[in-house]
């Protein structure tokens, strides 16, 4: 099968750009340690059906094929996060992280009636958080409620919160990530307008955000989701997508201790162009600047989120 193949008789969203095969070779190596903290498995179709409320069909991106990128990139570990195709059905990410020697932590999507029984099993698994998406192309929006209800169920096991949303809709709802107990990551920086100001009153409400919530975390990835004018990690470019640097060098700069970083393979929804994932990484020390906080970026603070035991 080739490698953008959906399997068990699914068909892929029209349009669907499949991961990049045959990445290069990172320039910048990456230290011992590195974590992916943000990536995500894709059935296979055939062994790990797609959810039927599910907003796309993504190509197969399985997990032998996350390990091998793992590899290939430098990376030593991975955090694979639920993709809103799988909605709350995990099987397809219990299986990888079963499969990964312990090299790999999970973040699921879990509904309100979820039992402490389902949730023991996902930790033994491998997983210490729940992911809450409001991004509304690809979920139908959970009311809060709901959500307040699952976070007093996973606060016992010391797990964490996962939020996705967009950067126009974090003024509605400011108030009740703020009141959120646990620790909390925003994925992809809030996902700001990269043609606005960094300095101004948009990206300045996510850093207040950060800064009022010492439990608040980010990721500092996609910038290949988030650039307008790139340049794209593509043809050997190792100075891609310039146009989001200064947002998230500004996060890394000020939060060096609250900020990870993720590939996000292979890539859900782009539809402009998919990137080099070695290239990829050689945007990584635009942003980490210094050897200090390259490391903290890719080593300390994912080993203290998802490794706290320092296995
Ligand atoms: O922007 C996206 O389309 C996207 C989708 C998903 C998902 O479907 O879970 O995850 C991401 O991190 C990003």
């Amino acid at each position: 099968m080739a490698h953008g193949d959906t399997s068990g008789g699914f068909e892929k969203t029209p349009g669907w750009l499949d991961w990049y095969d045959g990445p290069s070779k990172p320039a910048f190596r990456l230290p011992a340690g590195a974590v992916d903290a943000h990536c995500h498995v894709f059935g296979p179709g055939a062994q790990f059906p797609y959810a039927p409320e599910r907003k796309y069909t993504p190509c197969d991106a399985s997990a032998e094929q996350l390990f091998a990128l793992r590899d290939h990139l430098g990376f030593d570990r991975n955090v694979i996060v639920q993709a809103t195709c799988h909605g709350a059905d995990n099987r397809a990410l219990v299986d990888a992280l079963r499969r990964s020697d312990g090299r790999a932590r999970g973040v699921a999507t879990v509904r309100r009636d979820v039992t402490p029984e389902q949730l023991a099993e996902l930790h033994e698994a491998g997983v210490r958080g729940v992911r809450f998406n409001f991004v509304k192309r690809l979920v139908d929006r959970v009311p809060t409620d709901s959500l307040a209800e699952i976070v007093e169920k996973i606060r016992p096991l010391g797990w964490h919160v996962v939020i996705y949303f967009e950067a126009e809709d974090l003024p509605e709802l400011y108030d009740f990530f703020s009141q959120i107990p646990t620790d909390v990551v925003v994925d992809h920086m809030g996902r700001p307008d990269v043609t606005k100001d960094p300095d101004g009153p948009e990206f300045g409400l996510f850093l207040r955000f950060m800064r009022e919530n010492p439990n608040v975390w980010t990721k500092v990835s996609c910038p290949e989701r988030l650039s307008v004018s790139g340049p794209r990690a593509l043809n050997g470019e190792r100075h891609a997508y310039t146009d989001v640097v200064p947002f998230a060098r500004r996060v890394v700069e000020e939060f060096p201790d609250r900020v990870l970083w993720g590939t996000d393979w292979p890539h859900p929804n782009l539809k402009d162009h998919m990137p080099d994932d070695g290239l990829l990484v050689d945007y990584i020390p635009q942003i980490a600047t210094t050897d200090e906080l390259q490391r903290k970026l890719l080593v300390d603070n994912p080993a203290r989120l998802y490794w706290p035991e320092g296995a």
